[in-house]
């Protein structure tokens, strides 16, 4: 293909990169409908992968709603091409995204298969409203055949796993996530893992996290409902007060807030919006 070609080259699939705190999403407009979610799946397989294509965490359709409540509804595909319900930062890269391409105006409402996303928008810093935490289990025990672990599980939109880890530099996040993942008392719908250590830097508590996301198959340098489910687990368990704040492993500060009468968690972060281009044949093959 020349170059000529290549920049004349008026086909392929326009898409938009995004990042917050680390985890990173390909986002394409889809509001025609014109991208199937098998196409989706296979487009996040495809173009999610680091080195032969855009790379990134995850893949995100953004389509019109029938909800009168909603501006819009997304697709989110992990980059193994698995589809999932919700994803805390995948959420505040659309919301920073439609605001500011002027397609919506911030406050807003989107729907997730999660259910309805409320998002609020201060350039570059975005705060969501996940869905009504359930599912709580507190002091699970977990066996492995590696050894058996306490753990705590709460769905802030997706499955949470929470097991406190005191030496997190040396957290076995990619050798005890995968067994905790596939554990048995998560399935079948499978499990995203935290490790998380509280420790108190100039009187405030801090949340130290690190996750084995479920469908990306490793860890990641952020997760957004991870970061909530862990807040609200020790939140719940009496060890930090709202808001709380939750160092995550790209080194970004996220802050939750834990609303207990309205039952809601607030997740509150910078984005960056990194750059826009076209999908050419080569990548889709
Ligand atoms: N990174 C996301 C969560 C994405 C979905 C997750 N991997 C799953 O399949 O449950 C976040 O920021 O919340």
């Amino acid at each position: 293909m020349s170059i000529e070609r290549l920049e004349s080259e008026k086909e392929g699939i326009s898409f938009y990169k995004l990042c917050a705190s680390g985890n990173d999403f390909i986002v394409i407009l889809n509001f025609s409908g014109e991208i199937s979610p098998e196409e989706g799946r296979e487009l996040a397989k495809k173009l999610c992968r680091p080195k032969f294509s855009v790379s990134a965490d995850g893949l995100i359709l953004l389509e019109k709603s029938s909800n009168p409540q909603a501006k819009f509804a997304w697709r989110f595909f992990n980059s193994d091409g698995s589809e999932a319900e919700m994803c805390g930062n995948g959420a505040r890269c659309v919301a920073r995204l439609v605001t500011e391409l002027g397609l919506f105006e911030s406050p807003f409402y989107f729907e997730t298969k999660a259910g309805l996303i409320y998002a609020e928008v201060k350039g570059k810093r975005v705060k969501v409203a996940l869905t009504s935490p359930k599912d709580l289990k507190l002091n699970l025990v977990l066996r492995t055949d590696y050894d058996w672990f306490l753990a705590h599980f709460v769905n802030t939109g997706v499955p949470h796993t929470v097991i406190f880890w005191e030496d997190i530099e040396n957290a076995p996040v990619t050798k005890i996530g995968p067994k905790i993942r596939y554990h048995e008392a998560f399935s079948p719908a499978g499990t995203n893992v935290n490790f998380i250590n509280i420790v108190e830097k100039d009187g405030q508590k801090i949340i130290q996290i690190r996750t084995y996301e479920r469908g990306v198959e490793g860890e990641t340098l952020a997760c957004g409902t991870g970061s909530a489910a862990s807040a609200y687990i020790a939140y719940k368990l009496g060890l930090v007060n709202s808001p709380v704040n939750v160092l995550t492993r790209g080194g970004e500060l996220l802050t939750i807030y834990i609303e207990e009468n309205e039952n809601k968690i607030y997740l509150e972060g910078d984005t960056l919006l990194v750059f826009k281009g076209t999908i050419f044949e080569d990548a889709l093959k």
